[in-house]
């Protein structure tokens, strides 16, 4: 398996072979024999990493995404994986939509389509709105592997959950050690801007860009922190997209919060500009939520990870080609919103990140696959190369340049947001389950190879917030005696006013 390579994990780096046998890593170390019969990678002069993990995607969704229509994504659980092995991805946590708001028929629906994954995955679950099914399912759906929650704080009308039901799942989240993630943005100013910018006559992909402007985002990102600090419960925030949304974060963390940031590809690696393109092709494909800001957004962005505020970066890989996403041609509103990333994100993070020497090879490690697998709860089987740990592995070339395209790429799409970027650093195999499934730029992978990875709940996040329950309580009660209520006589008979 790999031999003569620089192997980097999040914690360091360092020359070494790679042993890799059935299906796991059985030893890292200097000068290894390779076993009979195995393959040996020649890793001399690059970088020997796990395989990435991307905690957000939605292949064969079968949401428009604002748009209303029903349109499925255009990856499925083969195609959008077949992308992320070519670019380095070797396990996705892929987000399960309940059906009319049954949790449980939606991930019945999930584990379908994901049959004929070649790779292995997990599932979060959406929950989009709140009765007592949904609580229980979700307890249910925690023995079934699900160990995280999405609640949509946009998209009125198909997914947006208000305060209270937000509250409610926070608070189930808690009861059940699972992660509540949440996509942040003021559902009613969404709709006052949409239905204003599209009166004004900015019915094309424009208006989407004008009508979510940053503050919408800082808002709820801001309301989301606080009631899970209301509710004590730690919170994964995903697809951050403004420098507001990084601020609160930070805020947050100094405040005590145990808080995930999510970043995505496209939220920094992108250009925005490209959604005013007259040309309605190019300028759709760009309509993801929250919208991709300007570059003093996306620096502030690049400044979160660097400086830790920011913990992973994900896709949110929601492709709808350009067929799909001409449902609004004639209003923004109906364009479905997501953008592709699935094959390129490791490629433009190492390009916007490494190369401009903002983090670290390790650092890079530890936001595109190390700090996910924790935070989910599957490290170290994932997010490392060490005896034991699944031989998921890439190699990783950091002088080899090459073109981003549609024309070369993996995806159904047939569009790229990344078309014509030329990015510096190539994954040149990728190693899933122990077997080289792409090499010299052709992939061999097996549908039905995937496994479900079952994520399991109550992880390091969940440890010790017993002690910062008791001590909000302490800090309710500064006199009395915390959680007693006080004793008072209000007499025997009430007076005649009160009848
Ligand atoms: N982000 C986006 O525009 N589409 C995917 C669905 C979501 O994550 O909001
Ligand atoms: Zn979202
Ligand atoms: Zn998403």
């Amino acid at each position: 398996m790999p031999q003569g390579g620089t192997v980097v994990n999040a914690e360091n780096q360092f020359v070494a072979d790679v042993i890799v046998k059935d299906g796991l890593v059985e030893s890292v170390g200097k000068n290894l024999k390779a076993p009979k019969q195995s393959i040996v990678v020649d890793a001399t002069g690059k970088y020997v990493m796990p395989g990435g993990i991307d905690p957000h995607t939605h292949l064969d969704a079968e949401m428009g995404w604002g748009s209303k229509a029903e349109i499925i994504s255009t990856d499925d659980f083969y195609s959008g994986q077949a992308a992320a092995l070519a670019g380095g991805t070797t396990m996705h946590i892929d987000f399960a939509l309940p059906i009319k708001g049954d949790l449980a028929a939606g991930f019945e629906r999930y584990k379908k389509v994901a049959k004929k994954s070649v790779m292995d995955y997990g599932f979060h679950m959406a929950v989009t709105t709140w009765n007592d099914k949904v609580a229980s399912d979700m307890g249910k759906l925690t023995k079934e592997g699900i160990n995280s929650f999405k609640f949509f704080l946009a998209y009125s009308g198909s997914l947006a959950v208000d305060d209270a039901q937000l509250i409610h799942g926070f608070r189930r989240s808690k009861e059940l050690g699972a992660l509540p993630i949440v996509h942040c943005e003021n559902a009613a100013a969404l709709l006052d801007a949409q239905q204003r910018t599209f009166d004004s006559g900015f019915t094309g992909p424009e208006g989407h860009y004008i009508s979510r402007p940053a503050v919408f985002e800082d808002e709820g990102t801001a309301r989301a922190l606080r009631l899970a600090q209301y509710v004590n419960v730690p919170v994964y925030i995903v697809h951050v997209m403004s420098g507001g949304a990084v601020a609160e974060i930070a805020a947050a963390k100094t405040r005590g919060q145990r808080v995930v940031g999510e970043a995505v590809a496209s939220g920094f690696g992108a250009d925005e500009a490209k959604i005013w393109d007259p040309d309605f092709k190019v300028a759709a494909q760009y309509v993801m939520s929250p919208p991709i800001r300007n570059k003093e957004h996306q620096r502030q962005i690049k400044a979160g990870l660097a400086g830790g505020v920011l913990s992973i970066v994900a896709t949110d890989h929601a492709p709808f080609n350009s067929t799909a996403k001409r449902a609004g041609l004639h209003d923004f509103r109906k364009i479905p919103n997501g953008v592709n990333g699935i094959e390129e994100r490791l490629h433009v993070a190492w390009d916007e990140l490494v190369n401009p020497g903002l983090i670290t090879p390790s650092d890079f490690v530890r936001l595109m696959s190390t700090a996910v697998a924790q935070t989910y709860n599957v490290y170290p089987r994932k997010g490392l190369i060490a005896p034991g740990s699944d031989a998921d592995i890439i190699v990783f070339d950091p002088e080899v340049s090459h073109t981003i395209s549609a024309s070369t790429h993996h995806s159904r799409m047939d569009t790229n947001i990344y078309e014509g970027r030329e990015v510096k650093g190539q994954v040149v195999v990728t190693i899933s389950q122990g077997k080289v499934v792409w090499e010299n730029g052709k992939l061999n992978i097996q549908e039905g190879a995937g496994r479900f990875v079952k994520l399991p709940v109550r992880g390091p996040l969940f440890e010790g917030l017993d002690a910062l329950d008791a001590a909000s309580v302490a800090s309710n009660f500064p006199y009395g005696t915390p959680g007693q209520p006080v004793v008072r006589d209000l007499g025997t008979t009430a007076s005649k006013d009160e009848l």
